[in-house]
Formats: C-alpha cells, structure tokens, sequence
C-alpha cells in the first residue's frame, strides 16, 4: 500500500542536497538505490540483482562518502626499493610515502556532525544504564562464536586506535541514576584534537595503528615495535615453547599490540606467529640464500595476505550468512569468474571478473586511503564479549563431535591482562581455542552490554594497567560525540539511507521503544549511533546492523583495493612463487589452524567455518550455483 501513498515517493531534505551534487548518472543510480531500500528489497532478492544492488551502492559510497582530512604532503620513493611492507606503514601507496602510516590522521564517510546536541545530552551514563546494560547474556546461537569475536579484536588492533590528548575529562553519573550505575564517576584522556592545514577539515584525529591491513597487531607499527617482537634469525618472530606469546619481566606479552588484550585476543597473536614462522621455515627450505631480513618480509607479506583472506572470504561470510554476501566476499577476492579460473589465469580480468585482489595499480577513487572515524564507531562491538569463559575439558574420552564438557566458567576479568595471560599459559593453546570454539559469542543488541566491562581496568598503549578504570558503555557514548560522528538518523542520511521517522521504524519492540522514549523522548534525531546500531531490526542472517553493514560494503574493498601489496605488487616477484602459492591454497581459519594443529579440527570441529560453534552442523550441500541462486 505504501507504495502509492504520496510520502513514499517524497525525499529527506539532506538527502536532496547530496543528490543535488551529484552527477546525472549518479543521481540516477542514487534513485534506484532509494526504491529497493523503500521498498526494504535488497536482500530479499536473487543473488545477482542482490550484488547489482551492492556493486551501485558501494560505487555511490566511493563517490560521496569519502573525505580526506589532513595534508598530503608525502614524498615520492622508490616503489621498487620498497616492495615489502615497512614497520611504521610508509611507502605503500605508489606516489605518496607517508599515505595510511602510523599517526596519520582517521579520514571520514561524511562530514562532522551538524547537530546541536551537547556531548552529554542525554548524559553517557544514562544512556549506558537505561539501553545498553546486560540485563540477561543474549547469544548469537550457533552462527558466531568466540574466535570470531577475538578475531575482530584481533583485526581492530591491526588497524585503528585514536591518539590521547593529555587533558582529562570526568563523567560524574546524574543522581537519579546512581544506584544503577557501577561506578559514581570515572576520568579518562580526551581524544586529541588536531589542526590540519585543510580548509575542509579543519581538525581531525590520529591514528596510532597503522591503518593498512599489513598485521601490525603481530609486527607492531613502528621500528621499535618490530624489533621487539622479532628474533632476528631466520625471519622468525619471538614465541614461547608452549606456543603461546613471550612475556616480559612485568608479565605483559610481547607482540605488535598489547593493550586491553585478553587470553582470546593474544591466542590469535601467536596462532599467526607460528603461521609467520612456518612461512619462514618453507622460505628458507625453497630459498637457502635468503638471509634473516629477506625471510622476515616475505614471510610478513604472507601472512599478513593469509589474515586479509581469511577476513574476507571466511570471517565476514560467517558475519553475514546470506548466499548473496557469500557470493559478495568470495566476489572481492576471487571475482565472477571464481578461484580456478583466476588460479590457472591470474587476475587478467579486473575486478568484477578476477577480483579486487591482483589488480595492476591500487584504486583509492581519489582519496588517499586511511580507515575512517565511522568506521570506528560501526564496529564498536563489545556486545560480543560474554561473562564468563567456557573451558572444556578436552581430555575427556567423549565420541567425536560430540561437545567436549564443561571443566570451567572462568569470568572474563579474570581472562583479560596480565591475569589471564597466566591463565592462559595453564589452560595452553589446544583447550582455549577448542573451547573458544564451542563457546557462542553475545549479539550485537540493546541491554548486552557486558557488565564487567562497565568497571573495566583499562590499557595505556603499552599495555600497563591505568589507574582510572571506565565504564565502557558510556564511554563509547562519549567517544562518538565527541569525535562529531553524527548521530544515528544523521548518519544514515549521509550514508544515503532512508532516514527513520518514528522509533517503530527502527524496531518492532515496545519494551525497546519505551526506554528510548524515557532517554530521548520523542527526538528521534537525538539518537545516538550507537544505541540505533544495537536497536535495528536486523537482516536474516546478519550479525551486525545494516547501517553498520554500508560503511562495511566500502571499507572492506578498500582494504585490499587502495593497497599496493594486494594490487600490483600481489606478485610472485613481490612474494615469492611459493609464498604466493601459501596465500593460494589457504582459504580459511580452519586451513590455518589444520596446519598447525593437525587433529584438532578433524577431533573437534564439525561444521564449516572455525568461527561458527565447532558442534553445529556444517553447512548443507546446495547445488544451485551461488551466482544462480533465488532470494534466501
Ligand atoms: C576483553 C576484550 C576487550 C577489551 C578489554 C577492550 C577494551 C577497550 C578499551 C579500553 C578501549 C578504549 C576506549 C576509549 O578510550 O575510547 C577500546 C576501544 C575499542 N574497542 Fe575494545 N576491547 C575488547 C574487545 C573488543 C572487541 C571484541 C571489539 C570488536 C570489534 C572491540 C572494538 C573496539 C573499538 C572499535 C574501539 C575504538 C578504538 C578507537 O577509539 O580508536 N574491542 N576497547
């Protein structure tokens, strides 16, 4: 019916006004893009049309939700000197060398917030207590578990972490609310602010990871965090004879990044140490002449390729489990024309046939690459942390594939820092992934925001307890208003979506709808991205929201499209022919942890992807090819 009432065809003004710059073609597109999400069509349909639909939004998003800030004022070097990844992120992109290296600034989708509200309008903390506070642990059954989740930590400190002013800010909870909350007040250090010589974008904020996908979160991002992880022999990185992460005098483990680690988290640090030094050991076998240094940045090369894969083509297909985002990732790495074809051929056939990966020169669309302050704020996703940690008892004589039982709930404080770095070197590597397998991780929704993490020690940047603990939840609040990220209906505008216009747009609970009434009465504009992100009816099959899931769409392309060593120099001459061929023939976390420990899938594993809960079922047999099939 709504499709012949007069509001259906009528556009947000915002919406107008970036339309109103863009080209005709575009304008055009933007249209079609309007209908179908008016019609709330896009996921509903055949794969093809699905990934139509995709391909123009994602070209819409290159063209008017990319904005540089800072300068650029890098110089020229020599690609060809530099054709491994260098510690601080410099001299990758071909004609710039300082582009996407540690403490450049974050870019942007769309520009600061417009909106008037003040950073405590509704106050943090009562946001935090009133929508986001775990009321009751809600899973995400059987489709993600938590070596997904520590997966996505692992993959947030690959890339991004705001730089800290100096000054301190205190949150001081309201007293109507002083009951419920944790803790009455708490401090922590302002982002810091800085001035850029752009007209546009007049300040901005750095990034202190570099934003490339180059694994820093192993290889640390600058000279000094390299030297420490490494050994300096035969390529290798530093590790323990259990497996697990080396540790210095004051306990803390020594890896690219250590701060708020926990056990999950360094486990998959040194998963991909042993993976580097296994690629080293295979170099040095095929190339005896190859010296420590040769070996150390071939070996960087592949794994840090074999960690971009598994993110594309077996993370975020289990992220979001439709035939048409199957279809999408697989799309990204391997192009129409699938992995055989371009095995046997090569990427000879740009990116819609043989794949983003291999193309002849990076693509930035004009915009010097840097991950973005959006793209921050869209994966704040510590609703996936859980209480407790389920240790199981992997000894027991159980049949195959039955779950191994419980021996342990361990809460999560105790798995994180220092303390669960002892922890984790009693249960050893075997059992915590085993267990970590079987274990479900929290859903991205309102009232799962884990308690514990609402009185939480918190990291400096080396890893060192701070003395101010936070509540996160109302932090995070804090955090995006203060960076200008736009608020929820804001930045769907910007993000060329239809706005909502009644809290029954966002979702159908009435519990829900009532307690954002009580937080922000009948202003929908004043809802935070955060809350909106948590309380959106969610696709079938998707993990996360469908706002969050656009800013994914554009980003996760230009990982791998803006970056020399996933483009031109995604080479045997730049890899090596049998380093390239390790970054071929492995296809997923399970191809990973199947090579270094070689039962333990095979024992404990019973469906497809290491990230599901290893006892559900693997994924039925469906013989429609992908590209082939109808709407799920
Ligand atoms: C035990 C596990 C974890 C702990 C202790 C932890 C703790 C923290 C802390 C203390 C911050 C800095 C807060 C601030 O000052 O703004 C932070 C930031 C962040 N965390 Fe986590 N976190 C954990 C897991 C995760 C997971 C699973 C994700 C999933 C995506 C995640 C995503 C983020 C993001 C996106 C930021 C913002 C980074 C930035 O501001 O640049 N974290 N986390």
């Amino acid at each position: 019916m709504a499709f012949f009432s007069l509001s259906f065809f009528k556009i947000h003004p915002q919406l107008s006004k970036i339309v109103a710059k863009m080209t005709f073609f575009d304008a055009l597109l933007f249209y079609i893009v309007h209908l179908v999400d008016k019609l709330d069509l896009w996921h509903r349909l055949p794969v093809l049309l699905g990934l139509a639909y995709m391909g123009i939004r994602r070209h819409l998003h290159q063209r008017y939700n990319l904005l540089h800030v800072g300068e650029i004022n890098g110089q020229k070097y020599d690609t060809e000197e530099f054709c491994y990844r260098t510690a601080d992120g410099k001299c990758n992109h071909p004609s710039d060398d300082t582009v996407g290296s540690q403490g450049t600034f974050f870019g942007r989708n769309m520009p600061p917030s417009s909106s008037a509200y003040g950073l405590l309008d509704p106050h943090p903390t009562v946001v935090a207590t009133k929508l986001l506070a775990r009321k009751k642990y809600i899973d995400n059954g059987k489709q993600f578990n938590m070596i997904a989740c520590s997966w996505i930590q692992f993959m947030i400190h690959d890339w991004i972490d705001h730089l800290e002013d100096t000054k301190q800010v205190e949150l001081t909870v309201p007293e109507d609310i002083g009951s419920s909350c944790p803790m009455k007040s708490f401090k922590f250090f302002k982002t810091k602010r800085v001035p850029t010589a752009s007209l546009d974008m007049k300040i901005g904020s750095l990034n202190t990871r570099t934003p490339w996908w180059d694994g820093s979160v192993i290889y640390g991002n600058n000279d000094e965090g390299m030297r420490r992880v490494r050994t300096f022999k035969d390529g290798h990185l530093r590790i323990t004879r259990d497996g697990l992460l080396d540790h210095d005098e004051k306990g803390i483990p020594i890896s690219g990044d250590v701060r708020n680690c926990w056990a999950g988290f360094s486990l998959l640090q040194a998963l991909f140490v042993k993976e580097h030094n296994a690629v080293c050991d295979m170099l040095k076998e095929n190339y005896p002449d190859f010296d420590d240094e040769k070996l150390y940045r071939h070996a960087r090369l592949v794994t840090s390729a074999v960690i971009a894969k598994v993110h594309t083509i077996d993370w975020t297909v289990e992220l979001l489990k439709t035939d048409t985002l199957l279809a999408g990732m697989r799309l990204n790495w391997y192009g129409l024309l699938g992995k055989k074809f371009k095995d046997l051929f090569g990427p000879i056939l740009g990116p819609i046939l043989t794949g983003l990966v291999g193309l002849k020169k990076p693509r930035d669309h004009g915009v010097p690459y840097s991950l973005t302050e959006e793209f921050v704020s869209v994966y704040r996703m510590h609703c996936l942390l859980p209480d407790e940690l389920i240790i199981r008892d992997i000894k027991s004589t159980e049949p195959e594939y039955e779950s191994p039982p419980i021996q342990e709930e361990v809460p999560m404080k105790e798995m994180a820092g220092k303390e669960g770095e002892r922890r984790l070197s009693k249960i050893g590597m075997e059992q915590m992934m085993v267990s970590m397998g079987h274990q479900s991780c929290g859903a991205l929704t309102l009232w799962n925001y884990p308690s514990w993490m609402r009185d939480l020690v918190v990291h400096d940047i080396n890893g060192e307890d701070r003395p101010n603990r936070a509540d996160m939840a109302a932090l995070e609040i804090y955090r995006d208003r203060e960076r200008g990220v736009a608020r929820y209906n804001e930045f769907r505008r910007n993000l060329l979506m239809v706005p909502i216009s009644k809290w029954e747009d966002l979702t159908d609970d009435e519990e829900i709808i009532k307690a954002l009434r009580e937080v922000y009465g009948d202003d929908i504009e004043k809802l935070d991205l955060l809350v909106g992100l948590h309380a959106e009816k969610k696709i079938k099959g998707f993990a996360i929201s469908e706002t969050a899931f656009f800013i994914f769409l554009l980003i996760a392309s230009r990982r791998l499209e803006a970056d020399r060593f996933f483009t031109t120099n995604f080479n045997s001459q730049t890899y090596t022919e049998k380093g390239l061929e390790w970054v071929n023939k492995t296809e997923t976390l399970k191809d990973v942890i199947d090579r270094h420990f070689p039962d333990m899938t095979r024992k404990w594993m019973r469906c497809s992807s290491a990230f599901s809960v290893w006892d559900s079922e693997p994924n039925p047999k469906n013989y429609i090819p992908l590209y082939l099939r109808p709407a799920t």
